[in-house]
């Protein structure tokens, strides 16, 4: 066996030892859900524990929720391997994100074992803990702090029903659709009233009704954020929340431009005023060929088989791939329930859920390793130029 091989065993059983400790820090996530950016309790148990596995903990790290755990030394290879751990409001951990924080630990620990297996460690491996991925993406924050600097992969896995190595992640823009009218008596003199409301509705409509002309991979959904105050006042004030998505930005300001026309339209037909509110979003996932088909090839050999099932969501792992070669495969937890569904949370806090786990974590080790190992410079280089390439015909 290659001195090599011999890491990646090293690695591999590094995980399958820490199995126990593994399962208790997801299921202490899971079992205390926590929203973005009042991610406490699981900023403290993984810290804690990162740093009792030897790695040098920064608690808070530029987000009160946020860490880095690192280990290693400067001039090598530098991995990042992320972790996630925010939950979603009334459902809990419906993403998953308990086994994605399991997951990031798991591939850091393995890493980190075949590192050190001669004493004297070879580049450095980064466990990156990224707050509100649900929310406003902390990895957003982390990217203008400068955390990802000097970083040449960064790569986590995300629990699903299916196991898709490439899968599709949508640029995304939050908007809000504010109406403004003109309160009157409801009944006794309702013809004084501009109704924001109505407003609101037509634009929402609009939307519902324009949505056949859509290409089939945009998406636009909202919800009424504020309809009103009370049925006997005509609503002077009415909101709506939507989330717009698309393949690329470039057609993402296509969909955002209908959108803002139908709001346009709604307003002019009801006589309110219109004001629309861009949130900011995600960028879509740029998936560096190269470590894909390492990560590919070494989870094939861990038995792992692929299906063609992409959804298309957003992550805010999508800025990340802008600004570091990234990969953001997604795997079969057990379930055929969707993501953000009470089923998904139940299947998230499973038993069944921490083999597959345990095997994306090592798939991620493994893939790590090849790409830090000594004398395959070359596959970093290769990165890099794909890298280059893809930043050459894209826009975050
Ligand atoms: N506010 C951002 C929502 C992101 C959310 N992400 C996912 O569902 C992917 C996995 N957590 C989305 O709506 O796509």
């Amino acid at each position: 066996m290659t001195e090599w091989n011999k890491r990646k065993q090293v690695a591999q059983a590094k995980i399958d030892a820490s199995a126990s400790d593994l399962n208790n820090i997801s299921q202490e996530i899971w079992s205390h859900p926590e929203l973005g950016y009042e991610e406490h309790h699981a900023h403290k148990i993984l810290t804690d524990y990162l740093e009792k596995k030897g790695f040098e903990v920064t608690r808070n790290y530029h987000l009160d929720t946020a860490f880095k755990a690192t280990y290693g030394t400067d001039g090598g290879v530098h991995v990042c391997v992320i972790c996630e751990y925010d939950a979603l409001p009334e459902i809990g951990h419906a993403c998953g994100h308990n086994l994605i924080a399991e997951c990031g630990a798991a591939a850091g620990l393995g890493i980190k074992a075949a590192m050190e297996l001669d004493g004297t460690p070879i580049g450095r491996v980064t466990v990156l803990g990224t707050p509100a991925e649900e929310g406003a993406g902390g990895k957003i924050d982390l990217i203008k702090a400068g955390a990802f600097q000097g970083m040449d992969v960064a790569m986590m896995a995300h629990p699903y029903a299916y196991t898709v190595p490439q899968p599709v992640a949508l640029s995304m823009l939050e908007m809000k659709i504010h109406f403004t009218g003109l309160a009157s008596h409801a009944s006794a003199v309702p013809w004084e009233g501009v109704n924001a409301l109505d407003a609101a509705v037509m634009c929402y409509n609009s939307i519902s009704v324009m949505r056949q002309q859509l290409k089939p991979e945009w998406r636009v959904h909202g919800i009424f954020t504020n309809g009103g105050a009370k049925p006997n006042i005509i609503p002077e004030e009415a909101e709506l929340f939507y989330y717009l998505r698309a393949p690329t930005q470039e057609a993402l300001s296509q969909v955002k431009k209908k959108v803002v026309g139908c709001a346009q339209g709604a307003a002019v037909a009801t006589g309110c005023e219109c004001t629309v509110k861009d949130l900011g979003g995600f960028a879509n996932v740029v998936t560096n060929p190269t470590v894909i088909s390492i990560y590919k090839r070494e989870a094939s050999q861990m038995g792992v088989v692929f299906d063609d099932n992409s959804g298309s969501g957003s992550t805010d792992m999508g800025n990340v791939s802008y600004v570091v070669p990234s990969i953001h495969p997604m795997y079969d937890i057990g379930t055929m329930a969707a993501n953000h569904s009470r089923p998904f949370t139940a299947a998230a806090g499973a038993a069944a859920a921490q083999p597959p786990t345990l095997v994306q974590a090592k798939s991620l080790a493994l893939t790590a390793l090849e790409v830090m190992k000594p004398g395959n410079e070359e596959v970093l280089a290769n990165i890099k130029k794909d890298f280059a390439l893809q930043m050459g015909g894209a826009k975050a």
